[in-house]
């Protein structure tokens, strides 16, 4: 990744202002670009203050808790060997529950400022999903923006745009037809100089699309790499981060085809934050507004001042995240008995391996 400053690769205030004197003397911030099942890569400056990526092996996390690895988009303080020494407080993150059968969580990037939501107008087009990805990122206060692709293909993208203004007024609506290059400069205005953009929405809306045609007038270089493990460069298929000259970064999401909600209630309650409002009058505080009598949610619908497909939603999204909380505590404290049970063994065999 071609950069000059630590600044180009989003480093600012938030992230200096956690360094003690004594890091600042001795360690080096760098930035996770890509993330690969056996290695991070991250950009940063070295020790003579030259642009460098570094790879560095999966191991070093081998036993650490999920949110202490680093993902896409985060901030790592090496030591002048290149050796990780700390992961920095993120500003942000998009999580999610992995998908399929398997209940744990899984980072998918950190210190994102500003998330384009790609929705695009055909029967893709579903606001109950645009809900969910706002969201995730309503959790860490993320900015967002719809990003309406494919308006080439419809006669009438009015319909869309109405739709998602009427049921969240505050929200940036782009509409573009995401193949013609020059309709792209209506998403830069979103991407400032040093802030970091990802991007989420269902597969063949037009994200990578989106990120060729804003990457292809970046000119890229590759910065040299420099392994701490033996496995070589791998090809980018995961999350990656790429910059675009004169302006901030991009994180390409590829394959998030299912995004279940996790440890996102506050960003649900901020998504649907009409009915929490209306919430307020309601006869009982702890009301679950489903049939609790003197409920100001339920007036609220049957007077049509609240849509019902968004009172739905909210149930829905809010119950899936309180199952998915209780199915991932579940596995870890089962995943820790199993850690403290091979651990025992250990200690056992040893013991009476030193008798022999
Ligand atoms: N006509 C038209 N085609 C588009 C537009 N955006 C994307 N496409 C086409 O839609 C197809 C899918 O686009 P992609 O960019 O691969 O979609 P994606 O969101 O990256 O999909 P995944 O990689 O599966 O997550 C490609 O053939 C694109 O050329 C658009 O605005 N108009
Ligand atoms: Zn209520």
């Amino acid at each position: 990744m071609y950069f000059q400053h630590l600044s180009d690769l989003g480093w600012n205030n938030y992230f200096q202002s956690q360094l003690t004197f004594e890091q600042l003397d001795t360690q080096l911030p760098f930035r996770v670009i890509s993330q690969h099942r056996s290695q991070v890569e991250c950009a940063g400056l070295d020790k003579n203050g030259q642009p460098i990526d570094v790879a560095l092996g999966s191991h070093f996390w081998r036993n650490a808790d999920t949110y202490d690895r680093p993902t896409v988009g985060d901030w790592l303080m090496l030591d002048k060997q290149l050796q990780p020494q700390q992961l920095l407080e993120r500003k942000s993150l998009l999580k999610r529950k992995s998908a399929g059968q398997t209940s744990t969580l899984q980072l998918i990037a950190a210190n994102i400022d500003t998330l384009f939501i790609v929705t695009s107008c055909n029967e893709d087009f579903s606001l109950n999903r645009l809900e969910r990805y706002l969201s995730i990122a309503n959790e860490s206060a993320i900015h967002c923006v719809a990003v309406i692709t494919k308006a080439d293909l419809c006669s009438d993208t009015s319909v869309f745009v109405q739709a998602i203004a009427n049921a969240h007024p505050s929200l940036a609506i782009e509409t573009l037809n995401a193949t013609h290059t020059d309709e792209l400069d209506s998403l830069k205005q979103w991407i400032g100089v040093g802030q970091t953009t990802a991007l989420l929405g269902s597969s063949g809306v037009g994200k990578s699309t989106i990120i060729n045609g804003l990457t292809a007038a970046s000119a890229q270089k590759t910065g040299a790499i420099r392994e701490s493990d033996s496995k070589g460069r791998h090809t980018t298929t995961g999350r990656s981060l790429h910059r675009l000259s004169g302006s901030g970064l991009l994180i390409d999401t590829p394959g998030m085809r299912e995004l279940q909600m996790v440890d996102s209630e506050h960003g649900i309650k901020t998504t649907f934050h009409e009915i929490e409002i209306l919430a307020e009058n309601c006869r009982f505080k702890n009301c679950s507004h489903t049939t609790e009598p003197g409920c100001a949610v339920l007036q609220a619908v049957e007077s049509d001042e609240l849509e019902t497909r968004l009172l739905d939603n909210y149930h829905k999204l809010l119950s899936e995240q309180a199952r998915n909380n209780e199915s991932v505590a579940e596995r870890r404290s089962n995943d820790r008995a199993l850690g403290r049970f091979y651990k025992n063994a250990q200690k056992t065999s040893k013991k009476f391996k030193s008798r022999d």
